[in-house]
């Protein structure tokens, strides 16, 4: 596949644990382009950490397909016996691929520069480059003037930073980021994901970002897959799952759902003037904010349908705004259902939202 650097194809890991069979990842097929930002998003238990561990092999399918930088690194087929690259060579090919966690893992009796050199350690590189390096990357993360501090004498965030320029060491083309913002607070948290953002512009670094918080798939991905109970529920570009989210996971994670029930409850303090079967509870998303108005005010002239705004917001995602609006659109039911074909026509998202919350 054109520009991909990671290619997992029908992976399966499968743990037995107390005569039980567990699906940690149940035939996910993902691929990952260069200069990506991949957000894979899902609770806790979901299996995403065991699905990015397979990239690098710390983690052995039951079957699948890992191909990284279109060199296949394992493959196992049914009862097939397995191929896998021999460990010298997943050892050179782990180097190209620098991981961050959630508690950094740093060597607590190391100061700064050395838990970085120490990723050098295999890299044949003299002392004296290594030390020079080390100091770059430091001034790469914004940590110049703190080599000699020991970790604990830094912040959360800082010692994340230092984990970057360490994963950052060996020069790797992916980066892979597990829950690595999950224990800072939330301006550290911005701090962080903006740096993944840097590193994957400046060094045109692929990055896997893992995460439990669509806030930071939003902030900086350009992809996602949602995961559920092992498999890939929904995924698409930013823009698309977050603009038209179709699974009910997804839109939970986004927080779409907590959004209809605010739209329920003004309308329960604002009723509509209407007979039930004349209205219903829309939830439109567009891009760029101009089209909207034009749009709510045709609707009225050409099908005769009332739209009124309950509330909604502007966002940006990948640098473009997107809109979000709660209405309540009144008409007759087959003028509504024409007036909503126009909206499609016009590539504004309409997703209709129960007006009764679900018991
Ligand atoms: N080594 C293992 N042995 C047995 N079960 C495991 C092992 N590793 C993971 N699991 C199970 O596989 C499932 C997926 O776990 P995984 O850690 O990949 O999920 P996750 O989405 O990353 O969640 P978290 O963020 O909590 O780690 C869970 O049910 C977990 O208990």
């Amino acid at each position: 596949m054109a520009d991909s650097v990671i290619d997992l194809e029908n992976i399966s890991v499968l743990f037995e644990q107390e005569g039980q069979t567990i699906k940690a990842v149940n035939d996910v097929t993902i691929h990952v382009n260069k200069g990506d930002i991949y957000g894979v998003v899902g609770y806790s238990g979901a299996g995403k950490s065991t699905l990015v561990r397979v990239i690098n092999l710390l983690q052995k399918p039951t079957s699948g397909k890992v191909v990284v930088n279109g060199e296949t690194l394992f493959e196992k087929n049914g009862q097939q016996s397995a191929t896998e690259i021999d460990t010298k060579q997943l050892r050179a090919k782990r180097r190209g691929i620098g991981m961050i966690f959630q508690h950094f893992n740093l060597l607590e009796e190391r100061t700064v520069s050395q838990n970085i050199e120490f990723a050098l350690k295999h890299s044949g590189q003299k002392e004296k480059a290594i030390q020079a390096r080390a100091q770059k990357l430091l001034e790469l993360v914004g940590l110049g003037d703190r080599g000699k501090a020991f970790p604990a004498q830094l912040s959360g965030g800082q010692q994340q930073r230092v984990a970057i320029a360490r994963a950052l060491a060996n020069d790797p083309e992916i980066l892979i980021s597990d829950e690595a913002t999950s224990a800072l607070d939330p301006k550290n948290t911005i701090q962080i994901l903006d740096l993944l953002k840097r590193v994957n512009q400046e060094l045109g670094l692929t990055v896997v970002l893992i995460t439990h918080e669509m806030d930071a798939v939003k902030r900086i991905a350009n992809k996602v897959a949602v995961m559920s109970d092992g498999q890939i529920v929904e995924r698409g570009s930013i823009v698309d799952v977050f603009t038209n989210p179709k699974y009910p996971l997804t839109k939970e994670l986004i927080g779409t759902a907590g959004e209809s029930e605010k739209a329920r409850r003004i309308l329960a303090t604002h009723p509509v003037q209407a007979a039930a079967d004349q209205w219903e509870l829309l939830h439109l998303t567009y891009t760029g904010p101009s089209v909207i108005d034009p749009v709510v005010t045709e609707l009225y002239q050409k099908f005769d349908v009332e739209v009124s705004i309950i509330f909604g917001n502007v966002d940006e995602l990948q640098g473009i705004p997107v809109g979000t609006l709660f209405v309540t659109m009144t008409g007759a039911p087959e003028k509504r259902q024409q007036a909503i074909s126009y909206l499609h026509e016009e590539k504004i998202g309409v997703s209709k939202i129960e007006k009764e919350a679900a018991e």
